[in-house]
C-alpha cells in the first residue's frame, strides 16, 4: 500500500478534526475519499502531504515518513488543493517554472516538464498570460499541471474538479487514469459522486474523522479478491478493529462494482438468455431488462457480443450509475 495512516489523530483547538483514524490506499490505483462537510478530508490530505503534523498516529506515503521526511514526501506527491492561489502577476510558465525549481528540477527539465503539463492541460494558449487572467476552471487546471510537474509517484487531489467544463473533467479522468496506469497512487476528495464514481477503482467513506466502511457496501468476497484484499466487515470503523497480530486494521477502499443494464427489442429473448445463465449472475428487473455485475469495459464487450450471437436484439447495454451515493447516503442515515 502506498498511502498508510495508522491511528491518526488531529485536533484544531480542543475539536478533534480528525481522530484515530487508519486507511490504506494501493499504488496502481485511484482512491475515492468522501464524506460530509467537515468530515475531515482536507485536514487528512494536508497531513499526506506534510503540510500540517498529525498529534499522534503514523503515515507513510511512498514510504516516507511526513513528520520525519517531509522535504521527500513534497518531491514524493502532487498536491492540489480545492482552491489554488497564484500569484497573480506571474504568467502559467513562470508559475510552473518557480514550482519546478522547489521541486528541483534543472533548468532544463523544468522548462520540457512546464510545456508538457500546459500542453496536458491545454493551457499551452496562456502559457504567457498572467495568472489574474484565468477563470477558475482554467485556474484549476493550471493547479493540476503544477501538482504533476515534478512527476510525483502520489497524487493527492482536493475537489479537483470543481470549476472546471465538462471537457475538463473528462481530461482530468484521462489524465488520472494513465497516472495510475503507470503505477501511481492517486487520492482524489469530491462531492461530486457520480463523477467520482466513473473516476475510481474504489473509495473510502469519512465521517466525523475517521474512515468507515458503509453497511452493506463492505467489498464481497470476489470483488475484494480481485484487488488482492480480504473482505471486511460492513460498518468497522478504523481503530475499531485489530488484526491477529495485534496491529489496527486499516480501512481499505471499497472496490466500486459496477452494474449495467441491458435492454432489448424483444424482452422475452433477453429474460430466456438471461434465465439460461449466460452470462451468469444476471437479474431480471420487472420493467424487462437485465442487471448484470461487469469488472470492466473489456468484459462488456465480451457480454454484448455474446448476447449478440446468442440472437438477442440489444437495443442498450449501459453502466447503471448512482451506486456511490446510494453506499454514501446509506452510511450517513446510519450514522445521523
Ligand atoms: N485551520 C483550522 N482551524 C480550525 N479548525 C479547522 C481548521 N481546518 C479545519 N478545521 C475544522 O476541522 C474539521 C474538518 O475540516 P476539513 O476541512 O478537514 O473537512 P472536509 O471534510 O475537508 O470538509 P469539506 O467537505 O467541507 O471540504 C471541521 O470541523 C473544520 O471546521
Amino acid at each position: 500500500m502506498s498511502i498508510e495512516a495508522t491511528q491518526v489523530t488531529r485536533f484544531f483547538g480542543s475539536a478533534p478534526a480528525v481522530q484515530r483514524l487508519s486507511l490504506s490506499a494501493p499504488s496502481g490505483a485511484i482512491t475515492g475519499l468522501v464524506g460530509p462537510n467537515g468530515a475531515g478530508k482536507t485536514t487528512l490530505l494536508l497531513m499526506l502531504a506534510a503540510l500540517l503534523r498529525p498529534d499522534t498516529g503514523t503515515i507513510k506515503v511512498a514510504g516516507l515518513d511526513p513528520v520525519t521526511q517531509p522535504r521527500q514526501v513534497h518531491q514524493a506527491v502532487g498536491w492540489m488543493p480545492d482552491a489554488f492561489g497564484t500569484w497573480d502577476s506571474l504568467t502559467c510558465t513562470e508559475i510552473l517554472l518557480t514550482f519546478a525549481a522547489a521541486q528541483g528540477l534543472d533548468d532544463v527539465t523544468a522548462r520540457e516538464r512546464t510545456a508538457d503539463m500546459l500542453t496536458l492541460v491545454h493551457l499551452d494558449d496562456m502559457a504567457r498570460t498572467p495568472a489574474r487572467v484565468l477563470s477558475r476552471g482554467q485556474k484549476q487546471r493550471l493547479g493540476l499541471a503544477r501538482a504533476l510537474v515534478h512527476a510525483p509517484r502520489v497524487l493527492l487531489l482536493d475537489e479537483p474538479a470543481a470549476g472546471m467544463d465538462p471537457r475538463s473533467r473528462a481530461d482530468l479522468r484521462g489524465i488520472l487514469r494513465d497516472l495510475a496506469g503507470q503505477g501511481a497512487t492517486v487520492l482524489v476528495s469530491s462531492h461530486v459522486l457520480g463523477e467520482l464514481e466513473e473516476m475510481v477503482d474504489g473509495v473510502v467513506f469519512m465521517s466525523r474523522g475517521r474512515a468507515v466502511v458503509p453497511p452493506g457496501a463492505g467489498p464481497a468476497d470476489e470483488a475484494a479478491a480481485a484487488l488482492g484484499q480480504d473482505a471486511e466487515e460492513p460498518g468497522a470503523e478504523s481503530g475499531a478493529g485489530t488484526a491477529a497480530a495485534g496491529g489496527v486494521v486499516p480501512v481499505r477502499p471499497t472496490p466500486l462494482r459496477t452494474s449495467w443494464r441491458m435492454r432489448a427489442l424483444n424482452p422475452e429473448r433477453l429474460a430466456a438468455w438471461a434465465r439460461a445463465g449466460t452470462p451468469p449472475g444476471a437479474v431480471l428487473d420487472p420493467d424487462g431488462s437485465v442487471h448484470l455485475e461487469v469488472p470492466d469495459d473489456a468484459a462488456a464487450a465480451r457480454i454484448l457480443r455474446q448476447a449478440v450471437e446468442d440472437g438477442v436484439e440489444v437495443v442498450s447495454f449501459a453502466p447503471v450509475t448512482g451506486a456511490l451515493e446510494a453506499a454514501y447516503l446509506a452510511m450517513e442515515e446510519e450514522r445521523a
